[in-house]
């Protein structure tokens, strides 16, 4: 490289992970790799994680490895559960504090080389975290309030990188995993890891119901792998934009969203599949389990009813409290957003205005902390900041794409090239005008069939993305707005109606661990969905 002149740019340095602020352009090329995105396992890495993190560039990370380890064999539990904390389990889960507060001054933890690691192995310190955090008794805080253990230049380092220091989906779900039959590794017959062959590596509760509830995850990003490999194609063809091209793309779109797709494993397209997968959440995760055991460890500041602290913050001046640490949120799944995205969608399901939060909990605006991205920001851009960066890139990309050459603007067009307005009503010419910047190339010719084949593929998968958002919404009212009311009402019978639960007046707004009021939200974005449906 040393003949190329500096401000080449093939000469400018990639962005590295303490860069994330510098006003450098990301020169990396769109191949997949460069956004940690493998055409056989999506965002999953394509290799299982390594289980224990011995070394890297030199610093020893052993004795945080031992630390979790001690952490997951004295079965620490939430302090707020039912009944509260035994003597016996208040004195293991100060005793598991009280080891790590000796030994963090000690080691040296650098999120720099962690992130770089992150394709190999989920953070250790947010899981730490979270064990240090939610077990700690009422009695025992100071101010009453939960404390955290991030030392100050963890916070430091990571706050620059506007990653979180507690735990998110990618520690949980992408870099918590390993294979049950080694010999079997690759036996999709997509040629992808098959997603029955894994397990997981770490939980907080030991359930086979926390297992069930991150592999259902994961399946799910495995299955939609061949949705990343469409939207691919699809671009390419975008590219293009002739009327072949238009027809690939309808041809890829019913393999998104086609209830009748041949050569589909389940006879549903692809987003239907993943459909499918999330529903069997209900076989092997216990809703009860979930509500009561499981959900507590992912609350984060803004799903939490006290307030934390974070010890030894004090220690250090140029430290600042975070204000934004959501708990892990499959919200925070870079499939569904790229799948919003690439429809067109997120404009309609994940508006600015949508940021889930109400009114009354937003922090007044010159309260607001100077943050990368401002707390009114949607809740897409909010779940972005607790994406691996590169995927959060990844986003990036795929949106930029679309202020290029958007699929949804080339439906339009499709349908004004063959003389079809967007409400069904025929043009009395069929001759088009191309205007300059149409996603059509300038001497395609759209006719009325391929314009409406589109149309109907597009607003198909549109559709099947609905469809996923009310199973979506049917599986949050049985692991959280069900247990929850019944918890609050247990005097009550049991309601039988699920969607009571979503209209229920007098039920107190819930909050997700994203931090939203997750009723009323997950509404608006299923509703906000199915609004991107264009008109036939
Ligand atoms: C027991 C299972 C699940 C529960 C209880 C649950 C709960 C929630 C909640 C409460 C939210 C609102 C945001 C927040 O504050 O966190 C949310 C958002 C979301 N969840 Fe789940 N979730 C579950 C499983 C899944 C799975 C397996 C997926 C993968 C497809 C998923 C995908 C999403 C997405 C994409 C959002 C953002 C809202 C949207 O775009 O529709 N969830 N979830």
């Amino acid at each position: 490289m040393e003949y190329l002149d500096t401000s080449h740019f093939l000469s400018l340095p990639r962005p590295s992970a303490g860069d994330f602020h510098a006003p450098i352009v990301d020169t990396t090329t769109l191949a997949a790799h460069d956004f940690d995105v493998d055409p056989r396992t999506g965002f999953m890495p394509p290799h299982p994680p390594v289980e224990r993190l011995l070394s890297l560039e030199g610093q020893n990370y052993e004795h945080w490895e031992d630390l979790l380890t001690q952490a997951c064999a004295a079965d620490l539990q939430i302090a707020d559960k039912e009944g509260g904390l035994t003597l016996e389990e208040e004195r293991r889960s100060e005793q598991w504090r009280t080891t790590v507060r000796m030994a963090t001054p000690h080691l040296i933890y650098n999120p720099f080389a962690q992130i770089r690691a992150s394709t190999s192995k989920g953070s250790l310190c947010p899981r730490m975290d979270n064990a240090f955090l939610h077990p700690y008794p009422a009695h025992l805080l100071p101010r009453n309030s939960h404390s955290s253990t991030c030392n100050a230049s963890a916070l430091t380092s990571l706050s620059r990188i506007a990653a979180s220091p507690v735990l998110t989906y990618s520690d949980d779900v992408l870099y918590n995993w390993g294979i049950i039959d080694t010999t079997n590794a690759s036996s999709s017959p997509f040629g992808t890891i098959d997603p029955q062959n894994l397990r997981v590596l770490t939980t907080f509760t030991s359930t086979p119901s926390e297992s069930h509830f991150y592999l259902t995850s994961a399946r799910i990003e495995l299955i939609g792998v061949r949705a990343l490999s469409l939207m691919q194609s699809t671009l390419d063809e975008l590219f293009v934009g002739d009327a072949i091209a238009v027809r690939r793309i309808t041809k890829y779109l019913n393999q998104l969203g086609s209830t009748d797709v041949s050569g589909s494993t389940s006879g549903r397209g692809i987003i239907g599949e993943m459909e499918t997968e999330l529903n069997k959440m209900t076989v092997g995760c216990d809703p009860q389990v979930f509500y009561e055991q499981i959900r507590p460890w992912f609350r984060g500041i803004d799903s939490s009813e006290r307030r934390w602290i974070f010890e030894g913050i004090e220690m250090d001046e140029r430290l600042e409290e975070p204000t934004e640490l959501s708990g892990p949120s499959a919200g925070q799944s870079s499939l569904i957003h790229a799948l919003d995205v690439f429809l067109g969608v997120e404009q309609y399901s994940h508006s600015r205005t949508l940021t889930g939060r109400s009114s009354i909990t937003s922090t007044p605006e010159d309260e607001r902390p100077n943050e990368a991205i401002p707390e009114a920001s949607s809740f897409l851009s909010r779940m972005q900041l607790y994406m691996p960066r590169h995927h959060r890139n990844f986003l990036t990309h795929l949106q930029n794409q679309n202020t290029k050459r958007s699929l949804r603007a080339l439906v339009f067009d499709a349908l004004a090239s063959a003389g079809i307005s967007p409400t069904g009503t025929a043009s009395s010419s069929t001759s088009i005008t191309v205007s300059s910047n149409s996603s059509l190339s300038p001497s395609s010719i759209i006719d009325t069939d391929d314009a409406l084949n589109l149309l109907s593929a597009y607003n198909t998968a549109v559709m099947a993305l609905k469809k996923l958002r009310d199973s979506h919404i049917l599986i949050v009212t049985r692991y959280i707005i069900g247990p929850a009311a019944r918890a609050k009402r247990s005097q009550q019978q049991a309601q039988q109606d699920d969607e009571f639960y979503m209209n229920a007046e007098g039920v107190a707004p819930l909050r997700g661990s994203g931090g939203t009021e997750l009723a009323h939200f997950l509404k608006a974005v299923r509703d906000g969905t199915k609004d991107a449906v264009i008109a036939p």
